[in-house]
């Protein structure tokens, strides 16, 4: 235990103005940031070697280019330090993460546009590939990108009242094949082709039934649900663990490491197309609408 702690603090050390001073005793917490200030705050537990990393990019947590910076850096240093791991959640009140950030896709600057998805496959990379243990605290509405990031994960709670899946086609676009190999290896084949078709969002309870999540549990009781599983997922010898998950996920994570350039080329190319510029358009004026009515 003290290593960690050691080593939470030589994290600080390595990043002096990224970081805060530990707050609690035993507990070691690291703030990460990039360009935009405390996106992402993430703690370590150096009892248990285990990080929480709790997205705060309001109002949504949508994926731009820095916050998807951040997130990567952040599980480079938490795999560096060898946490045995990771609890993924929301800090936005009702959202765990609404997906990619639209405003990186519509009208962009082509150079950005690559940069940008050459990031989320960063993360995807970095997470879906991670040795950690790794559990989404599923705690908001998490569409699209946001239902990637929990389903990277190797075990997902969802409080009631939300919603989660692939609505990329209800966009005009395309969830690309490294998504669709996520979900179906959660999910399976035809679930999965029937959610990518009809890009549909569900609802917490629906998706505990395709066992899209593992669990349900009330709001409040997300995190410490997530802190209970964890502790079964570390009583398994940890070599045996991770070696288990490679073989379930290897193939699906060289697939994209081998296609990556050709990945982001298809990215940027349908993403330029006008009839995609044009349906992104269109959604970014409905959600506009949509938030002005509440207001
Ligand atoms: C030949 C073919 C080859 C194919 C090759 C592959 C090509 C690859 C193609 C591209 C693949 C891209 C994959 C994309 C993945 C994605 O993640 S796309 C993003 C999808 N996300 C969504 O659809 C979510 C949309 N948002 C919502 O549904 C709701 O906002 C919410 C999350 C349910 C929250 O609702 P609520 O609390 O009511 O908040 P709102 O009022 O709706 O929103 C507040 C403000 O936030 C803005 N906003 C919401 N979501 C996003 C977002 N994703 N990006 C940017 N901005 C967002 C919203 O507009 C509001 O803004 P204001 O109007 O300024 O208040």
């Amino acid at each position: 235990m003290a290593t960690l702690w050691t080593r939470g603090i030589q994290v600080c050390r390595a990043l002096p103005r990224l970081c805060t001073a530990p707050s609690v005793q035993r507990r070691t917490s690291v703030r990460l940031m990039s360009t935009e200030k405390d996106n992402l705050l993430v703690d370590v537990d150096s009892k248990t070697g285990v990080a929480t990393m709790q997205m705060n990019r309001p109002p949504v947590n949508s994926l731009n280019l820095e916050f998807l910076t951040s997130i990567s850096i952040a599980l480079e240093k938490l795999e560096n330090e060898k946490c045995r791991g990771l609890i993924l959640t929301s800090d936005v009140p009702k959202i765990f993460c609404a997906g990619l950030d639209i405003l990186e896709m519509y009208q962009p600057d082509v150079e950005r546009l690559q940069v940008f998805w050459r990031s989320l496959q960063d993360v995807w990379l970095r997470l879906y590939g991670s040795k950690m243990a790794t559990i989404a605290a599923i705690n908001g509405h998490s569409p699209a990108g946001g239902c990637l990031l929990a389903t990277c994960c190797d075990y997902r709670i969802m409080a009631p009242n939300y919603t989660i899946g692939l609505n990329e086609t209800q966009l005009g676009i395309v969830a690309p094949f490294w998504f669709r190999d996520t979900m179906c290896g959660v999910i399976g084949h035809r679930e999965t082709e029937h959610a990518l078709t009809l890009g549909i969002m569900y609802s917490t309870e629906e998706a505990l039934n395709i066992k899209l999540v593992d669990k349900v549990v009330p709001q409040d009781k997300v995190i410490p649900a997530a802190q209970e599983k964890m502790k079964q997922y570390l009583k398994i010898p940890e070599v045996a663990r991770q070696l288990s998950k490679d073989l379930m996920r290897r193939e699906t994570v060289e697939k994209l490491r081998l296609r990556r350039e050709d990945d982001v080329a298809a990215f940027k190319n349908f993403a330029v197309r006008e009839s995609v510029q044009k349906s992104l358009g269109m959604y970014l004026e409905m959600l506009k609408k949509k938030s002005q009515q509440k207001k």
